[in-house]
Order: C-alpha cells, then sequence, then structure tokens
C-alpha cells in the first residue's frame, strides 16, 4: 500500500524525464540558419540515409541538400544525430572571397573529420594537418613537384603510360567483339593508368600495371552482360592490391562525426591485415627513397650535377643542402603516400581517375564535343600526332589548343569529384550576414554554388549584395562572368571566347564559376599536375578512337561516393577514327 504514491510519481516523472532528455539531446540549430524541421534525437540522418540509397550521395540534383539550397538560403544546416552539426553554404562569390582570406588567417582551418578520416593512413600527410607551421613546410617541400621544370620532366612518362592504355583498349575491344559484346567498363583501367602516372611521378618507377593488364588480357576472364556490356576480371598487381586496400580503409570516413571516424580509423589501423598491407606499400617506397639518397651521394661524391625526376629524386636532392628544409622521415612517408593514392575528397590519382571516368561518359555522350577536339588535334599537333606520346609543350599552348583547355574544365565542372570541401571556424565568422560560431564544420558546397551562379540566378544573387562583405562587393565576380547556358549541360562552348572580326577562339579560364580544386590556401597541391595529366589523357583517348554509343541501360549518370565522386556505371565503346 506504502509503496502506490512512489510508484504514481515514478509513472509521472517517467514521460516528463523522457521528455526532457529527448529536448535536451535534440539537435541544436544556430540561430538564424535555415534546416530542416528536427522531428527526432537522429536529426537529418533519415534524410542523408535515403539520399545515398537513391542518389548514391547527398549532393547530386533531386537530393535533399541541392534541394534545400534551391528552395531556400545559400546557407543551410544539417544535423547529423544528437551533437554533430554541419553547416553548408553554397554561394560562389562570397564562398571564393571568403575562403581566400579566411583560410590565411586561419579563421577558418582544416576541420577535425578530414583530421580524424586520415589518422589512420596518412596521419603526417598535409591533409591531416591544421594550417600550422609544419603544414607550411610540408607544402614548402612539396611545392617544386608542380613547378614546371618537374612537370615537363614528368610528361614523358605520364604520355607513355597514356599510349599503354590505348593498346590495352585495342586488345580489350577485340575481345569484347569476339565475345559478342558491344562495349567495356573501363572504371579500373583509368585507376590503372593513374596509379602507373603517378608512381612514375613519385618513386620514378611506375607500377605498370597497364602493361600487366595487356599481357593478360587474351586469357582474362570477360562476362558479358544482357546489352552487351563487358567486365574484365583481371587479377591485380600484389602492390596495387595493397594500395587499394589502404585507399578502401580510408572509405567513407570523410562523411561520419570526427570521433567516430577516428575510433574506427585508429582501430582499423592496428589489424594485422592492415598492418601487412601497410608494411608492403611502405617498404616499397622506402627502397625507393634510398635508391634517390644513394644516387644524390654518388653524384656529389663525383661532382656531377643530380637531375630530379621524381618526386623522391627532388626531396633526396634538397635534403642536407645550406637553406633547404627537409622533411623527418614519417611525414616524407605520409606524404608520398597521400600522392601517390590521392585522398582527401582529393588528391592524386583517384580524384584524377574520377575525373577521367566521368570525362568518357561525357564525351561518349557528345559526339560532336569528340569531333571538334580530334579536329583541333589533328591540326594543332604535327608529326602524326596519333602514333607518337604527346609532348609538354603541346599541352601547355592554350592558344594552340583551346579547346582542348575547354573540354577538361567542363570535364572536371561536370564531374563534380570533389562535391564539398569541409573546413572548420576557428573564430566567429560571418557569411552572408549570418555570424558561424567557432568549431563549427562547414561544408563548402563548391559545386552546387557554381552551378547556381548563373545569368538566370542573377536577381536571387544580387538580393544578397547588401549581406556580402565589403570586399565581396568591392571585387564582384572577380572578372568572372555568369554562366549563360544550363550548368547541367556538358558544353565545352561556354570557356571559349570567339572574336567576332578575326574569328579567332580562346579559351577563357574566368568563363564562369567552377571551383573543382577548392579555394584558398588549403587548396589543391596537385592542381598543376592533374590538369597537365587530364590533358595528356583526354588528347591521346582522343587522337586514338572516338567513343560511340553505348546501351542507355549501361549509361546512368547515379554517383557513388568513394571518397571521390565516382560513376556507377563507366562503360565504353572506342573505335578507331577512319
Ligand atoms: C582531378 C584531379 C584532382 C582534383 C579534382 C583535386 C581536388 C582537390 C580538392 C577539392 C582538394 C581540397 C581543397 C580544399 O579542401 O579546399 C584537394 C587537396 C589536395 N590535393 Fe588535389 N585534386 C586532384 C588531383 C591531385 C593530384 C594529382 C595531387 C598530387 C599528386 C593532389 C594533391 C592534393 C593535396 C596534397 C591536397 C591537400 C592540400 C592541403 O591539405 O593543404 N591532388 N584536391
Amino acid at each position: 500500500m506504502s509503496s502506490h504514491p512512489y510508484l504514481l510519481g515514478a509513472a509521472c516523472a517517467t514521460p516528463l524525464l523522457y521528455l526532457a532528455i529527448t529536448k535536451w539531446a535534440r539537435p541544436k540549430p544556430i540561430p538564424g540558419i535555415a534546416h530542416y524541421p528536427i522531428t527526432s534525437l537522429l536529426g537529418d540522418i533519415p534524410r542523408v540515409t535515403e539520399d545515398m540509397r537513391v542518389y548514391g550521395n547527398i549532393f547530386d540534383d533531386g537530393g535533399f541538400y541541392n534541394a534545400a539550397f534551391k528552395t531556400g538560403a545559400p546557407i543551410w544546416q544539417l544535423f547529423v544525430g544528437p551533437f554533430d552539426k554541419w553547416v553548408g553554404f553554397a554561394d560562389a562569390q562570397e564562398m571564393e572571397d571568403v575562403l581566400n582570406r579566411a583560410t590565411r588567417t586561419r579563421a577558418v582551418d582544416q576541420s577535425d573529420i578530414m583530421l580524424a578520416a586520415f589518422s589512420g593512413t596518412i596521419p603526417y600527410g598535409m591533409v591531416s594537418l591544421k594550417s600550422d607551421d609544419v603544414w607550411r613546410k610540408h607544402r614548402r617541400v612539396m611545392n617544386p613537384l608542380v613547378t614546371s621544370k618537374y612537370l615537363k620532366s614528368m610528361t614523358p612518362a605520364i604520355a607513355e603510360s597514356a599510349r599503354a592504355l590505348v593498346d590495352l583498349w585495342k586488345s580489350k575491344m577485340q575481345r569484347v567483339k569476339s565475345k559478342g559484346g558491344t562495349c567495356f567498363s573501363c572504371e579500373d583501367d583509368f585507376r590503372y593508368v593513374s596509379i602507373d602516372a603517378i608512381t612514375s611521378i613519385t618513386l620514378g618507377k611506375s607500377l605498370d600495371t597497364i602493361p600487366h593488364a595487356r599481357s593478360i588480357i587474351e586469357t582474362s576472364e570477360i562476362n558479358v552482360g544482357p546489352y552487351g556490356g563487358a567486365t574484365f576480371h583481371l587479377p591485380k598487381l600484389p602492390l596495387y592490391e595493397s594500395l587499394r586496400y589502404l585507399f578502401e580503409c580510408i572509405g567513407d570516413a570523410t562523411t561520419l562525426p570526427a570521433f567516430i571516424a577516428y575510433i574506427k580509423q585508429q582501430t582499423l589501423r592496428y589489424t594485422p591485415t592492415f598492418r601487412k598491407h601497410y608494411k608492403y606499400v611502405i617498404d616499397h617506397i622506402f627502397s625507393f627513397v634510398t635508391e634517390a639518397r644513394q644516387a644524390v651521394k654518388e653524384a656529389r661524391a663525383l661532382n656531377e650535377e643530380y637531375e630530379a625526376k621524381s618526386l623522391v629524386g627532388m626531396v633526396a636532392e634538397k635534403e642536407g643542402l645550406p637553406g633547404h628544409e627537409s622533411l623527418h622521415e614519417w611525414e616524407l612517408r605520409d606524404e608520398i603516400l597521400a600522392y601517390i593514392f590521392a585522398v582527401s575528397t582529393c588528391l592524386g590519382h583517384d580524384t584524377t581517375a574520377a575525373a577521367l571516368t566521368w570525362g568518357m561518359k561525357f564525351l561518349t555522350e557528345n559526339p560532336r564535343v569528340q569531333e571538334v577536339l580530334h579536329a583541333e588535334l589533328v591540326n594543332a599537333l604535327a608529326d602524326s600526332p596519333e602514333s607518337r606520346p604527346v609532348t609538354f609543350d603541346e599541352m601547355m599552348s592554350p592558344e594552340t589548343t583551346p579547346y582542348l583547355e575547354a573540354v577538361v574544365s567542363e570535364i572536371l565542372r561536370c564531374a563534380k569529384v570533389a562535391a564539398a570541401s569541409s573546413k572548420q571556424t576557428t573564430e566567429p565568422l560571418e557569411l552572408l550576414g549570418t555570424v558561424i560560431p567557432p568549431g563549427t564544420s562547414i561544408a563548402w558546397c563548391t559545386h552546387i554554388a557554381c552551378d547556381n551562379a548563373t545569368v538566370d540566378n542573377e536577381a536571387k544573387l544580387r538580393a544578397l549584395d547588401p549581406v556580402r562583405s565589403e570586399s565581396s562587393r568591392k571585387n564582384g565576380l572577380g572578372g568572372r562572368g555568369l554562366w549563360k547556358t544550363p550548368t547541367d549541360r556538358f558544353e565545352p562552348e561556354r570557356w571559349i571566347t570567339v572574336d567576332e572580326k578575326t574569328g579567332q577562339s580562346t579559351f577563357n579560364p574566368r568563363a564562369g564559376y567552377s571551383f573543382p580544386f577548392g579555394i584558398g590556401l588549403r587548396s589543391c597541391a596537385g592542381k598543376q599536375l592533374a590538369v597537365l595529366e587530364l590533358k595528356i589523357y583526354i588528347a591521346t583517348l582522343n587522337l586514338a578512337f572516338f567513343l560511340s554509343e553505348v546501351p542507355k541501360e549501361l549509361s546512368s549518370h547515379r554517383a557513388k561516393i568513394q571518397i571521390s565522386r565516382v560513376p556507377d556505371q563507366a562503360f565504353v565503346a572506342p573505335i578507331e577514327w577512319n
């Protein structure tokens, strides 16, 4: 009898306590920033999950993030469970202005999410560092890699790997036809070709995955699907397998809350499989570092000049010289590894491979673009360019090959390989009149912002002028235009200006907004190399092949995020030009 009042009290208190806890634990919005109604502790997790299921990622047209920007403001907030929130930002003019300033003053720095995501594989690579003195040293030591001198010395290796890909595709197409197929999946091929190029560039010796693939293509397993699409199953080289394993360990880490990503990465790091693959890769890298150091030592002993032709050669050449900085052994290891397997929503081979894979889709769907490009290349490059590797000087002449520049810029714009760049505020940051508190993660949605920077949207963009920062108002579009034709169209002509009097075409890199390499101090450290690689591969493939139509069942534009944004389906049907 005497326990009834307690039971009654407990019965009344439980729902109240439940309500209090759920209210306390519900995501807390930042005042003044739009968001979807918060209906549960999960915040936007169900929307994210649904978009991942339907679109394969959260940034694509039709997805809720994109819809949020289209219907609402350029600032949006997203809740990942009760405690983790993101601010998404998508106004190109303001983004360029704020990121250029704020990354330099460190008001905006690399996010904890990025640090956590790479903490297992490359904890000392520049992508895993805040913008401090150590990061600056890394950038200084690695920067010469993208100077004209080194890019020029790397070009023959990249051009050779592109020619090897042409040979591989000829062999593949023969086998496909012999099995009654019409096209084949090229997704792995671009991974192979870009890993061959990046290992040449960093270590001075290609991994030769393309020649390996070619040597076994005749006997390899091939499946031809119902629409004539063939898939080859090629046994992979052990080093490639190990690199891929490490790369995939990063996996979805950039989309997880920082503490979960950190725990996941640290757990993985100590598993026997990770350690086995990691050791194999690092031993391989250091065998080249040791070799390069030895070669520098011998050249110095003979008073000869050492000519570096790779990243490790370049680093070894400078080591120990007065006035030159060196990286610690573990920093060097992580930088090389980062360059090889291409990280962040960014770096090196996977981003380049993803951009190329999208590029094949866009070209296949636009036969006219292929024809215009082919005519330009055949006219501009002398000495039968289709039967020899292209050269550095040919690839660095926008005045003679403006259409190639335009095609590559358009591929980068439409591929959206790095759909957003994640950064974190370190102090209160004003964005279009809204103050974002310190410690907030911001997804700078570069592609959504650039896609919306159109003449059609001009009135909406100008309506934001009163809340833009002073320098943004002063600089305006910074000499750029707004896109005149719909941004969901693949249209290299948008980058070309034609002189009305002479009819001369010129490539205009500031025709409109496109930020595939990010903005500001932490933008891509390999941009020049990436663009050079893309030009070499696109030019070499276009000189060799016309990409003919692929059945629509094999041509979906659905994307999946594997650190980079890659197409779900990537079939090509290359035929040699008549
Ligand atoms: C199509 C190819 C590529 C694309 C689209 C791309 C894009 C990006 C993006 C968006 C970022 C982050 C920028 C930011 O957070 O603001 C980045 C960072 C970076 N990228 Fe690339 N990238 C490509 C190729 C490369 C290549 C070939 C290399 C080097 C070999 C490279 C090295 C790096 C490095 C080291 C960083 C980190 C910079 C830092 O944290 O300071 N990238 N890249």
